[in-house]
Parts: structure tokens; sequence; C-alpha cells
């Protein structure tokens, strides 16, 4: 039987606020037995770009990132929260270590070439992108791995990685060697049928069901590519995924997903 594994991702809703973050961080450090954080901070680097007078550009839920655009984020991201949410980790007792794909070469992006848009220095992931041995060293000596959603192309160039897609493909390499259970969280108790109506969770989403939501335009922006990442990492071995509110991962409102 394969060893349990719980990964959680989080993102910038949640980062953006300090004591939220650090009320989710000690609910994660409770999670029992192995585990591991992906977290984003996409609107907290929105904000400090604007700060610095450069707008954000973003296009179907990724971020267009030309060289500025790529010091800013290395910097938001790989240093100051990811430090920050080790650091904190450090103080509740998990033995966090924190990474980008680029430390022990353990995540290798290509950059994203599409026809129509030059995404800049955006990176993808395919299957063999995660050094899944690797990280499995990692939590077999009580490690705690947090990712950053910054990679590397083997080359020195760094690249800017969508974190729920990071988390996703996580969870589908680990799932060779674990059973793996992988949560979306972020400030919304789960998908809502009515956006407005934050208790509206839609407590299960099928594969056919999640075509229908698309088409009537009831899940929209970064929705969209958190369920795609959902639904292709069920499709590859992972044994559950759930999206949840970040500061009630204990409730009983949570949208599951399911294949059929
Ligand atoms: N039906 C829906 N239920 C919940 N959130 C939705 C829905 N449709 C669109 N969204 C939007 O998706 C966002 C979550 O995606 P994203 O911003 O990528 O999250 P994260 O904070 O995890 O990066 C929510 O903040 C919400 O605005
Ligand atoms: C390429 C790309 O879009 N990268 C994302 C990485 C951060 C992220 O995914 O943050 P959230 O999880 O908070 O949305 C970005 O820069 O916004």
């Amino acid at each position: 039987m394969k060893a349990a594994l719980k990964i959680y991702k989080i993102g910038g809703g949640i980062i953006d606020r300090v004591s939220d973050l650090l009320e989710f961080l000690r609910l994660f450090a409770n999670v029992s037995g192995p585990k591991i954080l992906v977290h984003g901070g996409g609107k907290g680097a929105s904000e400090m770009m604007a700060r610095l007078g450069i707008v954000p550009r973003m296009l179907h839920g990724r971020r267009i990132t030309d060289a500025v655009t790529l010091d800013i984020v290395t910097m938001f991201y790989a240093g100051k929260t990811n430090k920050q949410i080790v650091a904190a980790l450090q103080a509740v007792g998990v033995n966090a270590l924190g990474l980008s794909g680029a430390d022990g070469n353990v995540i290798l992006a290509t950059k994203r070439l599409v026809r129509e848009v030059d995404y800049g220095f955006v990176g993808d992931l395919s299957e063999e992108s995660i050094n899944a041995d690797m990280v499995r060293q990692f939590l077999e000596i009580g490690l705690t791995p947090v990712f950053c959603p910054i990679n590397h192309d083997g080359q020195g160039q760094l690249l800017n990685t969508n974190a729920d897609t990071i988390a996703a493909s996580l969870a589908k390499a680990l799932s060779k060697q674990y059973s793996v259970e992988l949560h979306f969280c972020f400030e919304k108790h789960g998908v809502l049928a009515d956006i407005i109506d934050e208790k509206s969770v839609i407590p299960t989403i099928t594969l056919a069901n999640y075509a229908e939501l698309k088409e009537s335009g009831i899940i929209a922006d970064g929705m969209l590519p958190k369920l795609e990442n959902a639904f292709d990492a069920l499709q590859f071995g992972v044994e559950k995924v759930i999206i949840e509110h970040a500061l009630y991962i204990d409730g009983a409102l949570k949208t599951t997903l399911c294949l059929n």
C-alpha cells in the first residue's frame, strides 16, 4: 500500500493578509503525515508592480512576464514570500525547506511557447519536469518542502509558473509513489454556484458538471485554470482533489472533485 501524502496550495488572496496567512500556517502545521506546501502570491506581486509604476498584464490566468516583471516576481515569490512562510512554519514546529524549481533541480520548466502571444519568461511543466525522487528524499528525512512559483530551464534562465499548475504537477508526479490528496485553498469555501453567495458551495463536481459550469459562465477567471489543473491531476492518478477555504481546512463546506 502507498503511503499518504497531502499537498496544499495557497493563493495570493490569503498570503496578502498576514493574519490569514499565519492562521492557515497554524492549521497546516497540525496536518499529520508527510506534506508539501505550494504558494502563489499573484495578488501581492501585482500590487508591488503597481507601486513601482508597472502595469501587470494577465492573459488566460497567466502573467505576461517580461524581464523587469521576472525580477520583481522572483524577489516577491522566491524571496520575501517563500522565506516569510518558511520562517513562520519553523516558528510553529514545522521543519520547512523553501524551494524554487532551480534548488536541487527539483522542477525543470520549459519556456511557454504559443503562437498567438509572447508570454515572456513563463514556464510550462510536463511529465518529466518534476524530480519526484528528490522530493521523496526530502520528505523521508522529515522536511516539509515549500515551493514558490519560480522554476528554471536548466540553462540558467528563471521562469515564472502558475502556482496551481505546480501543485497539480507535483501531485501527479508523486502519485506514482504516494496516495496523494491535493487541496487548493483560497478565500472562499469552495466553488460557488453564485459568486456573491458565500454559502452556495457546490459539494461535488464531476468532469461532466465542469463542462456545464464552464459553458454557463458560473466558473470564470482564476477558477478556470484551477479546475483544469484539478481534473488533470485526477486523471493522472491523484486520489482526491478538494477546493476549500484556507482558514477552514477542517470544515464541512468544501468542493470535492471526481471524474464521474
Ligand atoms: N464559481 C466560482 N466560485 C468561486 N470562485 C470563483 C468562481 N468563479 C470565479 N471565481 C474566482 O476564482 C478566484 C480563485 O482563483 P485564483 O484567483 O486563481 O485563486 P488563488 O487565490 O488560489 O490564486 C476567486 O477569487 C473568484 O474570484
Ligand atoms: C505565470 C504566472 O501566471 N505565474 C503566477 C505565479 C503566482 C501565482 O500563481 O499566484 P496565485 O496562486 O496567487 O494566483 C503569477 O505571476 O501570477
